[in-house]
């Protein structure tokens, strides 16, 4: 099995620089002139034919790596200038500046016609967002033709949660140091970080002792390990009978797709409880889901009875329908996936919910359960996961750009899978009967949430690279549900 990528953040990153520095014999500088010939090395693979190279320098130890891959390229023929916003303000830094310096480095005010910028402003101590000068800085770099190449991290990003407080680089290319972060992997920093490399420093494994990683990168690459081959004398009595429930009036596609997913992924059984209008279309599109027209909680006591999952919430409205069924879902003893109007009716109703629950709210679904706005969940998405997870003593599945499952016990789990054609409407009711789905074939509740998310994502992946990101839909993503669920052995 593929195993996840561990992730750090700042603090734990810190920790890993003090145990390289001792490795190097308490020389700090010996670890900063590493970093920068990797910068150098990185910039070199890429672009080897820049000759008129721009470092943009900050006051920090960013700075400081900018300063030794500036003098490496200077030494190498090339024409380099140094742009910096301020005098370096870390003793590593003016070595590094110092050493620049006497070999003949230049200090620049202009781009130019630079054909390699190196972002070297801020790394992992961004403490706030730049200010205008630096904002305007961080612009002009955008805006030219260069490549740009970041160092560490894209200045501007918080490599804590990948948040942008302010202006931020737009790199071609980011090579972190020493571990890979978290905050690269989530959020606004997925536009900002290009292609994300990894320097080790030389750093040996064992200075990894100690230092648990802050999260888990989960990539497409995973999944096989997920899906074995189901056992030879396998039925479908024991792949789960899923029960989705949903679908008021005007909403019945968003039920038939969470239906047709959790078929798609596995489920031994699908039951719909929906409205009675959309029953015929239902069965019409999908014979394999049993549809039952529910008008009220008397006929979906029994359902509820039968079922081993609910998914609960894709186009349930929160009308007095929505509402009825929604309640008399949370009174049921059975695991649960709740999306959508079961998350509106959640955060207006405050319903207790039990741990083998999972909700998989989008940003603003997320937001209305923390009560505060999109913008301030987004600052901060693991800490907002954190919080839904203490708040509803369930799993989470963030949504978004690199969705973030959060369950008891254990890391946080980074979805690195997915694309912005995903953004369309009923993506989420697809979800919602994958996750159903895998939760019913005996996934606990952690892992039906990363396994299903990552299908998703994968899924959605494998029907962009076929037809495009612009109007990819819902069910495109249905045949490749079944493809990655089912990974081909050797
Ligand atoms: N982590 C490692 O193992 C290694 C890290 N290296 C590099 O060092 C930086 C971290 O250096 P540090 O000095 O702690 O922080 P920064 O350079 O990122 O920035 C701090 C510096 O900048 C000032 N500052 C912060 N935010 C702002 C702002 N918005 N506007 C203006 N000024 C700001 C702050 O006051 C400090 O002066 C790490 O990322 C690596 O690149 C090592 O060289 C190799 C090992
Ligand atoms: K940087």
């Amino acid at each position: 099995m593929h195993a996840p990528l561990p992730l750090f953040d700042p603090a734990a990153l810190r920790a890993l620089e003090a145990r390289g520095t001792a490795l190097c014999d308490g020389d700090a500088f010996a670890l900063m002139a590493r970093a920068g010939q990797a910068g150098w090395r990185c910039a070199l693979k890429h672009w080897p034919r820049a000759m008129r190279i721009v470092v943009a320098c900050g006051p920090g130890n960013n700075g400081g790596d900018g300063y030794v891959l500036a003098r490496h390229a200077h030494e190498a023929g090339r024409e380099v200038r140094v742009l910096r916003l301020a005098e370096p303000a870390s003793e590593l830094a003016r070595r590094a500046c110092a050493d620049y310096l006497a070999a003949g480095g230049i200090i620049g005010s202009e781009l130019g016609d630079a054909d390699l910028i190196v972002d070297a402003l801020f790394g992992i101590g961004l403490a706030r967002a730049p200010d205008a000068t630096t904002a305007a800085l961080i612009a002009s770099i955008n805006a030219h033709p260069a490549p740009v190449l970041a160092l560490d991290v894209p200045s501007g990003i918080d490599a804590h949660t990948g948040s942008a407080p302010g202006a931020a680089i737009d790199a071609d290319c980011t090579l972190q140091f020493l571990a890979r972060h978290r905050g690269l992997r989530t959020g606004a920093a997925l536009e900002h970080c290009g292609e994300l490399e990894l320097a080790t420093l030389e750093l040996p494994a064992s200075a990894f002792d100690g230092i648990a990683p802050t999260a888990l990168a989960w990539r497409g690459d995973a999944l096989a390990g997920f899906f074995p081959l189901r056992p030879r004398d396998g039925h479908k009595g024991r792949n789960g009978h899923v029960l989705c429930i949903g679908g008021d009036a005007g909403s019945g596609g968003a039920i038939l797709l969470a239906a047709q997913a959790a078929l798609r992924s596995g489920a031994g059984l699908v039951s719909v409880a929906t409205r009675e209008a959309h029953v015929p279309a239902l069965l019409a599109r999908c014979p394999e889901a049993m549809a039952h027209a529910v008008e009220g909680t008397a006929e979906l006591l029994p359902l509820l009875a039968r079922a081993d999952v609910l998914a609960l919430g894709p186009g349930l409205g929160q009308g007095e329908w929505g509402r009825a069924l929604f309640h008399a879902a949370l009174a049921c003893n059975k695991p649960r996936v709740l999306d959508a109007d079961a998350l509106n009716l959640l955060a207006s109703t405050g319903a207790p919910l039990r741990a083998d629950d999972i909700v998989t709210p989008h940003p603003g679904e997320a937001a209305r359960l923390l009560g505060c706005t999109t913008a301030e969940l987004q600052r901060d998405r693991f800490a907002a996961a954190v919080a839904l997870q203490a708040r509803f003593d369930c799993t989470v599945v963030l949504k978004g750009a690199g969705s973030i499952v959060q369950a008891a016990g254990h890391p946080p789990a980074v979805i690195c899978a997915g694309n912005p054609g995903m953004g369309t409407g009923g993506m989420g009711d697809v979800l919602t009967g994958v996750v159903a789905a895998l939760r019913g074939q005996g996934f606990d509740a952690h892992d039906a949430a990363v396994a299903g998310a990552l299908l998703h994502a994968a899924a959605g992946d494998a029907a962009a690279r076929e037809d495009g990101e612009r109007g990819l839909l819902p069910s495109d993503l249905l045949p490749w549900l079944r493809r990655l669920a089912n990974p081909v052995r050797r």
